[in-house]
């Protein structure tokens, strides 16, 4: 049984099931799956994942949704990856969260800084099973605003795809010991806000490719 989760229901499209409400949302009971609406952003995916594994056992979880790419993530329009590390930007200072000597966490007594791994044996099984490259992530609660600052925010942590909830999910996932995965399809190009450079609907089905392969 898969946790499958998405920021909003304009990603999961093409799953279908019986709907229940679900913190204000949209959840969704299907064959082989639960689907769970978060919302957009660090804290809706980690409460979602938190309040769901709170009250039932979880298998797998894998979260999925679009994504802005940098330019050196080695991704066109519409394509899509498993990210296997994201990377939380807007925790701590710019340089990070380690000036201030406090980690995020501890995952089996090794400090958690800025950085969080999605579950490797999950990921990188998917990654095969569904031929798609693994990448890293960023998170930051507010979106690249300009191409200058994408490229900044890729230059600083070494990150490939922009998104809003990765490093929460992941966190949640560590915190939770649920082993999680994370599938994103490249929307547009990180800091590009001019939506006709957008290709929503390729992206959206890149994720309906790779999720109903799961499935
Ligand atoms: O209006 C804008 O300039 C703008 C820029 C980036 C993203 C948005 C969104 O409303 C996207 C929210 C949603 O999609 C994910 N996403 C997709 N592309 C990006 C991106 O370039 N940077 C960050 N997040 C992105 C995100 O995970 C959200 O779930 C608007």
């Amino acid at each position: 049984m898969w946790l499958l989760l998405a920021p909003t229901r304009l990603e999961a499209p093409f799953l279908k099931g019986e709907p229940f409400p679900f913190l204000g949302r949209m959840g969704l009971k299907g064959k082989g799956f639960v689907f769970l609406e978060t919302g957009v952003g660090k804290v809706n995916a980690a409460l979602a994942l938190a309040h769901w594994a709170s009250r039932h056992p979880v298998e797998r979880a894998l979260l999925f949704g679009v994504a802005g790419a940098y330019p050196e993530a080695g991704l066109g329009l519409g394509e899509a990856a498993l990210v296997a590390e994201e990377v939380e930007a807007d925790l701590g200072l710019e340089e990070g969260l380690k000036p201030l000597g406090f980690p995020a966490m501890a995952v089996e007594g090794k400090p958690l800084y800025n950085r969080f791994p999605l579950d490797p044996a999950l990921t990188e099984a998917l990654a095969a099973l569904l031929g798609l490259p693994l990448r890293v992530g960023l998170t930051q609660d507010r979106p690249s605003e300009s191409l200058e600052e994408a490229k900044r925010r890729a230059a600083r942590w070494n990150a490939h795809l922009e998104n809003m909830e990765g490093a929460a999910f992941a966190r949640a996932c560590l915190a939770l010991g649920v082993p999680g995965a994370e599938l994103r399809a490249v929307s547009n190009p990180a800091g590009v806000r001019d939506r006709g450079a957008w290709r929503l609907g390729e992206a959206v089905s890149a994720l309906r490719e790779a999720v109903l392969a799961l499935l």
